[in-house]
């Protein structure tokens, strides 16, 4: 491996740093949320901008356009998987990088300090903005490395390619087929994946991580009166969509966390002796969780039993209601249609049919018992299958070197409790190794208000990918 090569990129990071904050702040500045119709075509923008980011730095770039989705009976484009190479050379090992460009929803009023689309940079260095650790953060890191090695003037050590999509967080529509039609094709070379878009587990040590829970998505809906009513008119003499919605609701998991579907944990793959060890020695404590969530309020009070029940068990999370009053005010409505959105974290063995059958029968016996004269369907809205990998591999072996070389340690092993759906797929797809190489910390705040990236992690995380493609390349591994 030429160590002077690398040397002369992680001095030129490490100068660089401001113009790789600047690239940063470009990017949160547009709102790519794909989950909300309005912001469609600022994901799409989003998708334009790496494209010229990655053509300026020569990449040869494609796009597939995934067609369409019925987003609640209205049809909406969908946003383009971006698929750069940059270099071609058959003498290379080719790696494959995934990332999304999309991001979740964000609004100030949600409780953001400051304007959610807009990057700052506050006292503790910390760079805060939607999208600055899930994932934009990190696409550009990878950027970054590019940028850095043209600018040196330096030969990248692997071919790359890049997976880029615009649509990871409203459940990768229509990847999954790209992906399959491509095998072949555009991802035929590749010898292995990685993916950044985790997190580590605390807020000091790099990890790999080699496994992810799946996702299930749910809409319950009940309907009954035509319209919204008066509560005091119509109150005890009909039956209320919202009170028969609760009551379904509450009884889908206990304020412990245990799920209440018959049968769900019987899916569960028994935990084994060797899997016990995963546990020990982590760089984790219940104090990084209090800080991580700003109180304590945790259910477990060992590291082992959080990170089973984050890892190995699944979980059932509420996540609101659809057509209910949330205004400010005391309005006495009675909502005439409302949904409620819960999901499903699933793990090995918990199969997606399965999982779906069972609740569906679940919640319609407890839709029976009600009597109610309302009407309840339940749909899921989209799943991914929970994933696991060998962190044997020589992949993993690949990205450690680079943590010890960047970092001066060895990175923790860890799963993970989020899901990337698209991460089975690329390992079944290509019969590829894929690995996890989070850049951001447990506390970024992905999905909440605040989202951070550190720049230390930024910074640090643009040499850690640069330093992991020597190490795939010096890697003997076929
Ligand atoms: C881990 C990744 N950065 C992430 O946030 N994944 C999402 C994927 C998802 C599924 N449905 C909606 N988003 C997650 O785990 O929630
Ligand atoms: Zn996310
Ligand atoms: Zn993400």
């Amino acid at each position: 491996m030429s160590t002077e090569n690398v040397d002369k990129f992680l001095d030129h990071i490490e100068k660089h740093q401001d113009s790789l904050v600047e690239r940063l702040r470009q990017a949160v500045a547009i709102p790519s949320v794909s989950g909300d119709p309005a912001h469609r075509p600022d994901v799409f923008r989003m998708g334009e901008f790496l494209v010229k980011e990655l053509k300026n730095l020569g990449a040869s770039v494609e796009t597939r356009d995934p067609g369409e989705q019925d987003f609640h009976g209205t049809t909406l484009k969908l946003p383009p998987v971006v698929l750069a190479t940059i270099g071609t050379d058959p003498a290379k090992k080719t790696l494959l990088v995934y990332g999304h460009y999309d991001v979740q929803p964000a609004l100030k009023e949600d409780g953001w300090n400051t304007d959610p689309f807009t990057l700052v940079e506050d006292e503790k260095n910390r760079l805060i903005g939607r999208g600055s650790t899930d994932d934009k953060g990190p696409i550009l890191g990878w950027i970054n490395v590019v940028e850095a090695h043209n600018k040196l003037g330096l030969e990248l050590p692997v071919n790359l390619k890049f997976c880029l999509e615009g649509m990871e967080e409203s459940g990768s529509e229509g990847l999954e087929a790209i992906i399959h039609q491509e095998a072949d094709k555009y991802f035929k070379t590749v010898d292995v994946v990685c993916i950044s878009d985790n997190y580590w587990l605390g807020t000091s040590k790099p990890c790999l991580t080699y496994g992810l829970r799946g996702v299930s998505y749910f809409h319950l809906t009940v309907e009954g009166p035509k319209a919204d009513l008066h509560s005091g008119v119509f109150g005890a003499t009909i039956h209320e969509p919202m009170t028969d919605l609760f009551a379904i609701m509450s009884q889908l998991v206990e304020p412990n966390g245990r799920l209440l579907i018959p049968g769900i944990y019987d899916l569960v793959r028994p935990l084994t002796d060797v899997e016990e060890k995963t546990y020990e020695n982590l760089d984790f404590s219940i104090q990084d969780l209090h800080d991580a969530v700003g109180n304590e309020i945790n259910l477990h009070n060992t590291v082992r039993d959080t990170l089973q029940h984050r890892w190995r068990f699944p979980s059932l999370s509420l996540h609101g209601i659809q057509g209910a009053f949330y205004n400010p005010g005391d309005k006495t409505v009675i909502p005439a249609k409302v949904t409620g959105k819960f999901s499903i974290r699933t793990v090995p063995d918990m199969e997606i049919p399965i999982v779906e059958s069972l609740t569906a029968k679940y919640v319609q016996s407890l839709f029976d018992k009600l009597g109610s004269k309302n009407t309840m369907q339940l749909k899921c809205t989209h799943s991914g299958d929970y994933w696991l990998a060998s962190p044997d591999h020589w992949n993993y072996v690949a990205a450690s070197k680079a943590v010890k070389k960047v970092f001066g340690v060895m990175p923790d092993l860890t799963r993970e409790g989020c899901s990337i759906p698209i991460t089975l797929t690329f390992q079944e797809a290509l019969g590829k190794n894929v690995l996890l190489l989070p850049m951001g910390r447990g506390d970024d705040g992905a999905h909440s208000i605040n989202e951070k990236l550190d720049r230390s992690n930024y910074v640090s995380g643009t040499k850690l990918l640069g330093t992991y493609l020597y190490e795939v390349a010096a890697s003997k591994g076929e």
